[in-house]
């Protein structure tokens, strides 16, 4: 059953994490990753920064891009107050289906919805069919190819007021150095970089917030 490395972190938090607990859950993926085998999620260092992001920023209506196994999904949702509803965007249906279960076990399946599909596609759907007004928090994740274009987007839908927080993980490794040159340079951004490491490893990585000035 547990043949894809997803499935099987699935099943290690469903052996040794609490139902409805959303920490024990973080906890479990960071310990599996760490010990048995590296996956993709942002982990708990650059976690910590995204934690504090969202503290401070005391968002409503989330948008995320690219769920995974939904450790960053469990992990914001975690934080969110009563009402607050975080939408979260994966293309693989294989994905997909494992950050269900993981969300559900942690017991946020009220704050949280994936979307399945292409941000393409997706993105200009948001206000109409899902009505979603303008967005408080973006956490861009998915290919670092689409950071951009994907951002550029949100502007078009006019999904962005001012104030909204875009953070981005990866912005060196694997990098997003376009994205970096746009948010830095095209005037309609305030931006901070969060130095960190990669998940699981001693290699230099790095969140950027881009807080849009509308
Ligand atoms: O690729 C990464 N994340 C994206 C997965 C893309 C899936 C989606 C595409 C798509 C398209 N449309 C809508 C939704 C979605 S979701 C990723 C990779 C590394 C990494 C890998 C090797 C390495 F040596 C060093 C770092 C580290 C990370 O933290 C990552 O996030
Ligand atoms: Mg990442």
């Amino acid at each position: 059953m547990n043949h894809t490395k997803e499935q099987r972190v699935l099943q290690y938090v469903l052996d040794n994490a609490t139902r409805g607990d959303p920490q024990s859950v973080v906890d479990s993926i960071d310990n599996y990753c760490n010990k048995e085998e590296w996956a993709m999620n942002v982990g708990d260092q650059k976690g910590l920064i995204l934690d504090n992001i969202v503290n401070e920023s005391n968002p409503c209506v989330l948008l995320e891009l690219g769920t995974y196994c939904g450790y960053s999904a469990v992990r914001i949702a975690r934080l969110l107050k009563p009402g607050a509803h975080l939408y979260t965007v994966e293309f693989n249906p294989a994905f997909a289906a494992v950050a269900k279960q993981m969300i559900e076990f942690a017991g946020v399946q009220d704050k949280v919805q994936i979307l399945e599909g292409n941000t393409q596609d997706i993105i200009p759907q948001l206000k109409k069919k899902y009505e979603v007004d303008t967005l408080d928090f973006v956490f861009i994740d998915h290919w670092k190819d689409k950071y951009l274009e994907d951002t550029k987007l949100l502007e078009k839908c006019n999904l962005l007021r001012k104030g909204t927080v875009v953070l981005a993980d990866n912005v060196i490794v694997p990098g997003a150095p376009d994205f970096l040159e746009y948010v830095r340079t095209c005037g309609r951004y305030d931006c901070t970089n969060y130095p960190s490491f990669l998940e699981y490893m001693d290699e230099k990585d790095a969140l950027e917030k881009a807080i849009f000035r509308g």
